[in-house]
């Protein structure tokens, strides 16, 4: 569970403050599946690092309830273009210190899971953007997170691969139950990820409004007429259409 409340974040630049985010305040149960949208610039990876705890705000809280174990799958996928699949996968379990018979064991399982069997030994720049994907998910999944943050994990991607890949978050959520918080810039990809859907505003990113998604992840639902009434909606708040509670 996690409560966000009245969160304001500014840098420093060039001698000046520069307002990132403002009051930003929302609530998301334990196994929800968030998906944060805005303009480009408006605040988005910025809230996922603090969601993430690898930023602090200037002011205001963010309660996470226990100690849940996070994964994080940067921008560009973040993956050592030097080690190979099988060393990217185990970086955090080596970093935990776990015994080597246990990460070939969990590297191996993840590799067939992913559809990278035989792609072990190859370096990230020898797979497609698809792929080292795959990689980057496998190597979040390796350390068995209760949840998993994403920072627009798929946009360099076709749209089939693009498509595939969601399906596989999507199975991978339901059959590990483990909740994702994910930005995108994609409006069909929110809507198709995100439970709880948080629209923000231009800089300084500001909640326009938080959709209650219910459909995500049930059958069928990319094809049916909810998820595209869904993303006209959410294409409308975007576009200073519909006032939202906080606008
Ligand atoms: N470490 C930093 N120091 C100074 N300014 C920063 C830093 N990180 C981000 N910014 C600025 O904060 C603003 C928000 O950046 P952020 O990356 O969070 O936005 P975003 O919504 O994820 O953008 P995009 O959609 O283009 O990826 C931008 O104007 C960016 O230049």
């Amino acid at each position: 569970m996690i409560t966000v409340h009245s969160v304001n974040l500014s840098f420093a630049h060039n001698g000046a403050t520069l307002p990132v985010l403002r009051d930003i305040s929302f609530h998301l149960e334990s196994e929800d599946y968030c998906a944060i949208i805005g303009p480009s610039g408006c605040g988005k990876t910025s809230l996922l690092f603090l969601l993430a705890g690898l930023l602090q705000p200037d002011s205001g809280t963010i309660d996470i309830t226990g100690s849940p174990r996070s994964g994080t799958i940067l921008q560009n996928f973040g993956l050592f273009p030097w080690k190979t699949v099988s060393q990217n996968i185990a970086l955090g379990l080596v970093l935990q210190k776990r015994p080597p018979h246990e990460v070939r064991r969990r590297v191996d399982s993840l590799l067939e899971e992913m559809g990278l069997s035989g792609f072990g030994e190859h370096f990230p720049g020898q797979l497609s953007g698809g792929m080292q994907q795959r990689v980057a998910l496998a190597r979040a999944l390796a350390i068995e997170p209760d949840i998993l943050f994403m920072d627009e994990p798929l946009s360099s991607l076709d749209a089939l691969t693009r498509e595939r890949l969601q399906n596989l978050i999507v199975d991978i959520r339901q059959a590990k139950g483990i909740s994702t918080v994910l930005v995108t810039h994609s409006i069909e990809e929110a809507v198709f990820l995100g439970r709880t859907i948080i629209v923000l505003s231009g800089r300084p990113g500001r909640v326009l409004q938080i959709i209650d998604n219910p459909d995500a992840d049930t059958d069928n639902f990319r094809q049916s007429d909810t998820f595209f009434q869904r993303c006209i909606a959410v294409r409308q708040i975007l576009a200073g259409e519909v006032d939202g509670p906080h606008a």
